[in-house]
């Protein structure tokens, strides 16, 4: 047996989508970077719809059947379509990768597909969950799933253990309009039907950023902390090489972005954008061009694929603005000209946001994002919320307020120094000897000792 051969190989499997891949990734590099054999896999539908960087770290790039292989990039399959097709196929296809591998020792899976840990039992594979959400808002989840919380809600204030008292609005969108999207909400609760067989449960986050609801969970399974998963380059600088993530589901606009932003002056900017999933609609789009044109800061806005919402803005452009399709969120945030960031509060952006300490208007959308928006208002003192109407709306005079308490406001401020706390406390978890680090190196050490 040759030497590569004795070392442990780790296949960290990740559901298809932008804020999944980007911190299971970014973990695989933290184990190839620890001397771990590393195979990341998603699905091979997904792999084709993206630009993958594969001139990348060590990290051995595989795929998966969802059942849609076939699928064109621009064919969006139904959830009610999507997600019984990926359970029935994917088991079978996750097992084939694991013969193919040669039987690696581990399965990291991504906590959308729990499933992978019965495959990881059944072939006698250590079995790993990672969480891409808080521990917060996973408690919740957990908590439903195992009848300890009542949905449809019954009281108007939620009370979880290590959270805190959270009105129902603020709880994931699965859990207070429960019902809505029995799909995804039935995928987000059943994470925690075979959890108890995990080996360890890790979650993208860091210790201080969730200490209450960690030490509870902590006396349930052996859950670690590893985040925040940005590049090295953003905030240890250990891995010199790692400067940007190895996904994109659209061609990043970036020399265009940067240097629009070179010419503009400190913090001067509003960066808005919703994510890899969602998109506010037209209505609400109208509000946020309203907003942005009465405010008069310049902004750069991210609109994926709506024309009518691209003309809308096509006017304010010239002027004031720069709108693009996708662009280096990394590199935008970490730029000076930055003031504020309007976001949808998906964990990797809000991680983002705390990580190069940018303060947030937060406009959640759905799904644990009106959780993180909680968060970063309340409980870490980042952000401010942008709250809607009766209707779901956030009004264009609610939403320029906000934004000027940001950019110019004395709330502003204290926000600005809170999320410069929360940044050296980012960078102090992952960097040598902080509490990620130390729970990687616990991990990487179990690992060692099986051979
Ligand atoms: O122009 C852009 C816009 C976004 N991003 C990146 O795309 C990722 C987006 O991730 P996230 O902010 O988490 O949003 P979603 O794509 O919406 O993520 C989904 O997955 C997350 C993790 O499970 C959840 O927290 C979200 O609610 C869910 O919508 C981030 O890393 C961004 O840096 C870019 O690179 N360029």
């Amino acid at each position: 047996m040759s030497s590569s051969q004795k070392q442990p190989h780790v296949l960290v499997i990740s559901y298809p989508a932008q804020g999944h891949v980007n911190p299971l990734l970014q973990f695989c590099k933290r184990l190839v970077a620890k001397g771990i054999k590393t195979t990341f896999a998603t699905t091979l539908s997904f792999s084709k719809s993206v630009t993958f960087d594969k001139n990348n770290h060590l990290i051995n790039l595989e795929t998966f059947s969802d059942g849609f292989d076939d699928n064109g990039p621009d064919e969006i399959v139904p959830p009610e379509v999507f997600f019984p097709k990926l359970r029935e196929v994917g088991p079978k296809s996750l097992s084939d990768l694991v013969l193919q591998l040669d039987r690696p020792n581990v399965i990291i899976y991504d906590g959308f597909l729990p499933w992978a840990l019965d495959v990881a039992k059944r072939f006698r594979l250590m079995g790993v969950a990672f969480f891409t959400q808080t521990c917060a808002v996973n408690s919740i989840y957990y908590h439903v799933n195992r009848k300890l919380l009542t949905v449809p809600l019954t009281d108007s204030v939620v009370s979880v253990p290590g959270l805190p008292l959270l009105e129902n609005y603020e709880t994931p969108s699965f859990v207070h309009k429960y019902g809505l999207f029995p799909d995804v909400q039935d995928l987000v609760f059943n994470q925690f039907t075979n959890i108890d067989q995990a080996d360890w449960v890790f979650f993208n986050s860091f210790y201080k950023l969730e200490e209450e609801v960690l030490d509870w969970m902590g006396k349930l399974w052996h859950v670690r902390t590893i985040g925040p998963s940005l590049p090295s380059i953003y905030l240890d600088k250990r891995l010199l090489d790692d400067k940007d993530y190895l996904v994109n589901i659209l061609n990043p606009k970036g020399s265009e972005c940067m240097n629009w932003l070179n010419g503009k002056p400190k913090s001067s900017v509003v960066y808005l954008s919703f994510g890899s999933m969602t998109q506010p609609n037209p209505e609400q789009m109208k509000e946020i061009t309203c907003a942005l044109t009465d405010c008069g800061f310049s902004f750069l806005l991210v609109v994926k694929s709506c024309e009518e919402d691209k003309q809308l803005f096509a006017k304010l452009v010239l002027k004031q603005g720069l709108v693009v399709p996708w662009c280096p969120q990394l590199q935008v945030l970490a730029h000076e000209s930055i003031g504020c960031f309007v976001t949808h509060c998906g964990l990797n952006s809000v991680l983002e946001a705390i990580g190069l300490g940018v303060p947030m208007v937060a406009m959640p959308q759905w799904s644990d994002q009106t959780t993180n928006a909680k968060y970063v208002e309340d409980v870490w003192g980042v952000g401010v919320r942008a709250r809607p109407d009766a209707n779901g709306l956030v009004s264009s005079r609610v939403l320029g307020s906000c934004i000027r308490e940001v950019m110019e406001g004395e709330k502003g401020l204290q926000m600005k120094k809170n999320v410069m706390k929360w940044r050296d406390l980012a960078k102090e978890a992952i960097g040598e000897g902080g509490s990620s680090d130390n729970n990687i190196d616990e991990f990487v050490a179990e690992l060692k000792l099986m051979f």
